[in-house]
């Protein structure tokens, strides 16, 4: 029997050791789940974004290094796996820290007794974060209390950080479900997040399928309508967060954020605390991934009897840059909502984080 309930982004079998992910690229037209049975699956899961998503990304890998483990648990074969996986993608450091959390739990062990304690550990990191999103999501429903002006909450998402990017809940979406949960008259403004399409793709298909209104625009939509008046506040997830408050995420989410500081409007950042790196000071060290220019050059979908198909949008010969993330400075994020409460992002409120964390 696998583990969990429908909304649930990766699922497993305690019987037959089995997991299951949810093929993203085929949403919004084909709900898949598919199979991991070996390392490699795992690392073309996350490289190919099958899953995608910080902490879920940091899950799967979990996942694939006790496979990796099963087939070799050798001092080895612990290093090449983690390697492999590490390798799959280079920006959301929920991957190295997810990885470091296996490796920890095993290293010393007996390498016979390594495959199954990396399961469980995996295991407790899936639950872990399902527990830490739900509290990212009551953490965050008074801010948006507070930021409602009429009669709906007006909230702004970019990329994906809904249950689709974590296990349950998400992280953006989370306090937008608590919200919903709670009686509130929620609207949410989904820009499409282009190249990959992740707001138009999973957000949207995601908050509809909870029956959370939602209306999706294009990406240079946002700032005229935080002029407009038509948003109450922008929540986002991140990738990967500096020790000084600077927040990398999905690219475009900097422009949001000048937009909303021109305008106003809180611009909150929802993460666990695995994303914060403690060893990178300063947001500008963050490493940025370059996709293929072809995500830009050219766009998929289905056509009118359900065909997948890809069309391109440039002429033949056209260069396209793709840096999939950008850094958002902390002095534009008005706070970091965490598992552990709110804080500033700035490094007096990570630094108090910290000491929350590790008892300083
Ligand atoms: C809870 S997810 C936060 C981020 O991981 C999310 O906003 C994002 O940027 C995902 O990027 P992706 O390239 O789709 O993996």
């Amino acid at each position: 029997m696998f583990s969990s309930d429908d909304l649930s982004s990766l699922r497993w079998d305690a019987t037959s050791g089995a997991v299951e992910v949810i093929d993203q690229t085929l949403l919004p037209h084909t709900l898949r789940w598919v199979h991991l049975e070996s390392l490699e699956d795992y690392c073309h899961a996350i490289s190919a974004m099958q899953v995608r998503g910080a902490p879920l990304i940091g899950i799967t890998a979990a996942f694939g290094l006790a496979h990796g483990l099963r087939d070799d648990s050798s001092d080895q074969g612990l290093a090449v796996a983690y390697d492999k996986l590490l390798a799959t993608r280079p920006t959301a450091v929920n991957l190295r820290w997810a990885l470091e959390q296996v490796r920890d739990e095993v290293g010393e062990l007996m390498p016979f007794a390594r495959a199954e304690a990396a399961w469980q550990r995996a295991v407790e990191l899936r639950a872990e974060d399902i527990a830490s999103c739900a509290r990212i999501g009551e953490v965050g429903l008074p801010l948006l209390r507070e930021a409602q002006r009429g009669d709906t909450l007006n909230v702004m998402t970019h990329c994906n950080a809904g249950w689709l990017a974590t296990i349950q809940w998400g992280t953006a979406l989370a306090p937008v479900y608590k919200a919903v949960e709670a009686g509130l008259n929620v609207h949410v403004w989904v820009s499409e997040t282009r190249p990959r399409n992740q707001g138009v793709n999973l957000s949207a298909w995601e908050l509809q399928r909870a029956g959370v209104p939602c209306t999706v625009v294009a990406d240079n939509s946002c700032g005229q309508l935080m002029r407009e008046g038509l948003v109450d506040c922008v929540v986002v997830g991140s990738d990967r967060t500096a020790a000084n408050g600077d927040v990398c995420n999905k690219i475009g989410t900097y422009l949001k954020a000048l937009a909303a500081t021109d305008n106003n409007i809180p611009f909150y950042v929802a993460l666990p605390a695995s994303t914060v790196d403690w060893r990178c000071d300063a947001g500008e060290h963050i490493p940025i991934e370059a996709r293929d220019s072809g995500e830009v050059l050219a766009m998929a979908g289905v056509d009118g009897a359900g065909e997948s198909r890809q069309i391109n949008l440039a002429a033949a010969g056209t260069r396209a840059a793709n840096p999939a993330f950008d850094v958002t400075p902390a002095r534009l994020v008005s706070a970091l909502i965490t598992e552990h409460g709110c804080c500033t992002a700035d490094p007096a409120g990570l630094q108090a984080l910290r000491a929350q964390l590790y008892d300083l």
